[in-house]
């Protein structure tokens, strides 16, 4: 007879494998949709067939399984479905890349993957609940994670109408369709090739959490608990607030010079900052103590080799389950989970532990996805994780001091002043990989166009002055050419969404995105790292805006009124928008937007998946000015020049 814990591990495995098929599986469930909330329960009851008359099922070892299918059945829309492809490379010299960028001129006038909606629940009929408070926090979280997955990047959302199309009418720069994006193509991961299995979807939690507003401070985690009342009230007295947390709201009068409200926001932000650096140290420990026990059984052994193994985790486990006043089941259930912690962190390394967020207690429960294909491209992601977050996150290693583990830093500077490559090989300056065609080659890194004084003094002529019709309008704001509505900086009268992430709202995060080497002799190329939506913006070109520089790479822009002519220059300040790459297939392109009446030129997806690089198509005009040959690699490619 089965002993408990093995009926409990019968349990999870079976509840392990009806998830892990239904993610995989290809099902319709167009014929469902009627449903509001639609679920899928399965229940697996374990008989002995040869007591056919018993009708008794054996006692605990029942399977339920509640399948949500929410989001599999109603789509967001425009999130496209195609699984991106695998692509292969193919190797060949590498092509000298241009001194700047070529760009164009301004003219002068979801993917959901059916495993996102699974929120399994493996329901034993008796016994305890197992898991602890922060975990069964973690569960409910994790619901929150799987939604939040199911959407591109948070903050990035389709445009409003039709942004005008940057336009080609120069020499050497990027063929832009006419009219609005052309039919969506499936999407091709040149990069790390994630695919939509669960384990990928923890990969593109880590690289939201890394890029998204979290703040991983172990000083701040202190400060939070040493620093006393934090809020004070309208007339000096302490309102909302005891120094232990919030008490009730105060009266409407004291809000009046909006000091209460603004406070416990800031109040509630640390506390919750606090709780998911929390979190991470909990998820590092416990990974740590599974590597604790292992080599205490190996200690075990080595003392007493004479007795089996089995007996010398028992004899482990029995004092451990001591220590930690848990039942032995207790013990093993966390230990099984924790022991998830640790083989991600040993394919991912510790980073990949620290921001994998609330969502890693769940795929360490049930395990989907945790093949060994997934945990290589894990394991193949470790030093861009790191570049990631050591660059982004500059104190997030101090968090493994109470691991033993040092807290240096690694990668310095810029997130973009490291190239990371696919195949996991340590990364690179980025300087150093350009300094074979300009041995003083150097890279600085803006967010904001820089305005050269020698050419254009203290004028921006990317600006146009209001029209007629502007001039004699009600509101002193401008109206965005593309969504009619209001445009300010600031952000309560902004009514301008068209690319929130760049314009008009509080979105300060990096754009997920990194500088890659490519394997097939474009030199650097960018990746996405999580996946943007079509129509979302993907950063601004930003570079020098000069004019009459020849014989290097620009962008050739002109101000909406067609008054002012000018270029972006990126060869030694600029964006990430600097190592895009051409396609003849592209998934993004550039398009003209004007901000508070000044020209803008915005990176656009046509539809992004996480791990793709990101392409834009540099026109005609662009390759027939250049002796090179395209290596896109695409089926149909235009400028292959096979000869
Ligand atoms: C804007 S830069 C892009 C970043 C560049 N790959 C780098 O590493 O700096 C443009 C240059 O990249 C290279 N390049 C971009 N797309 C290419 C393609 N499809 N085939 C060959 N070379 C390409 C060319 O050298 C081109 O002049």
């Amino acid at each position: 007879m089965a002993s408990a814990d093995q009926f409990e591990a019968i349990r999870e495995q079976v509840a392990r494998a009806v998830a892990d098929q239904l993610s995989r599986a290809d099902i319709d469930w167009s014929s469902v949709e009627q449903l509001v909330d639609p679920v899928v329960c399965i229940e697996a009851k374990f008989r002995d067939r040869s007591r056919e008359e018993s009708t008794q099922t054996a006692a605990g070892l029942t399977v339920t399984h509640v399948v949500d299918l929410t989001g599999v059945v109603t789509p967001k829309s425009g999130t496209p479905f195609e699984p991106p492809e695998d692509i292969t490379t193919r190797a060949v010299d590498d092509v000298a890349p241009s001194a700047g960028t070529i760009l164009p001129s301004l003219p002068r006038g979801s993917h959901v993957a059916n495993s996102d909606a699974l929120r399994s629940r493996v329901q034993p009929r008796s016994g305890p609940a197992q898991e602890s408070n922060s975990e069964e926090a973690s569960d409910a979280e994790d619901e929150d994670h799987t939604n939040i997955s199911r959407k591109a990047i948070s903050g990035l959302r389709p445009s409003r109408g039709d942004v005008p199309l940057v336009e080609n009418n120069t020499q050497r720069q990027m063929q832009i369709a006419d009219g609005n994006f052309p039919k969506r193509r499936k999407a091709e991961s040149v990069g790390y090739a994630l695919k939509p299995s669960t384990l990928d979807k923890l990969i593109v939690g880590i690289w939201e959490q890394i890029h998204g507003g979290i703040s991983i401070d172990p000083q701040g985690l202190m400060d939070q608990f040493m620093a006393g009342p934090l809020l004070q009230g309208a007339q000096g007295s302490q309102v909302g607030m005891h120094s232990s947390g919030l008490t009730q709201p105060p009266g409407a009068s004291l809000f009046q010079n909006g000091r209460p409200f603004n406070d416990t926001n800031l109040f509630c932000r640390k506390v919750t900052q606090a709780s998911r650096t929390c979190r991470s140290v909990e998820v590092i420990v416990q990974a740590r103590w599974v590597e604790y026990f292992d080599a205490y059984v190996e200690h075990l052994k080595t003392a007493n080799p004479s007795t089996s193994d089995t007996k010398h985790r028992k004899a482990a486990l029995v004092e451990a389950c001591s220590d930690f006043g848990w039942s032995d089941k207790e013990l093993r259930n966390k230990m099984a989970i924790w022991r998830g912690y640790k083989e991600i962190k040993d394919a991912g390394g510790w980073a990949s532990l620290v921001f994998a967020g609330m969502g890693i207690y769940r795929f360490c429960k049930y395990r989907i996805g945790f093949d060994k294909e997934s945990m290589q491209r894990l394991a193949s992601l470790r030093p861009a994780l790191k570049v990631a977050a050591d660059t982004t996150h500059p104190n997030w290693r101090q968090l493994l001091s109470i691991i033993g583990e040092s807290p240096e830093r690694v990668y310095h500077g810029h997130p973009h002043d490291w190239v990371v490559f696919p195949d996991g090989t340590p990364p690179a300056p980025l300087h150093t990989m350009y300094l074979q065609w300009d041995p003083y080659f150097n890279f600085r890194h803006i967010e904001e166009c820089i305005i050269d004084e020698r050419a254009w003094g203290g004028d921006d002529p990317r600006w146009s002055p209001p029209t007629d019709a502007a001039l004699t309008r009600i509101s002193p704001l401008p109206i965005c050419a593309t969504c009619s509505q209001e445009q300010s900086d600031d952000l309560k009268q902004n009514n301008c969404y068209c690319f929130p992430s760049l314009f008009g709202s509080a979105s300060p995060h990096r754009s997920p995105v990194q500088v890659f080497r490519t394997l097939n002799g474009r030199s650097n190329g960018l990746l996405a790292l999580c996946a943007f939506e079509r129509g979302a913006a993907v950063g601004e070109f930003v570079g020098v805006v000069t004019r009459g520089l020849q014989d290097v790479d620009v962008m050739e822009g002109a101000n909406a009124a067609g008054s002012t002519t000018y270029q972006i220059w990126q060869g030694r300040q600029g964006n990430f928008t600097r190592f895009v790459n051409h396609s003849c297939n592209a998934n993004a392109q550039y398009q003209r937007f004007a901000w508070l009446d000044t020209q803008r030129v915005v990176l656009v997806s046509k539809g992004i998946e996480a791990g793709a690089e990101i392409t834009v198509d540099y026109s005609d005009k662009y390759w027939r000015g250049l002796d090179k040959k395209c290596l896109c690699g695409e089926k149909r490619c235009r400028y292959r020049r096979d000869s």
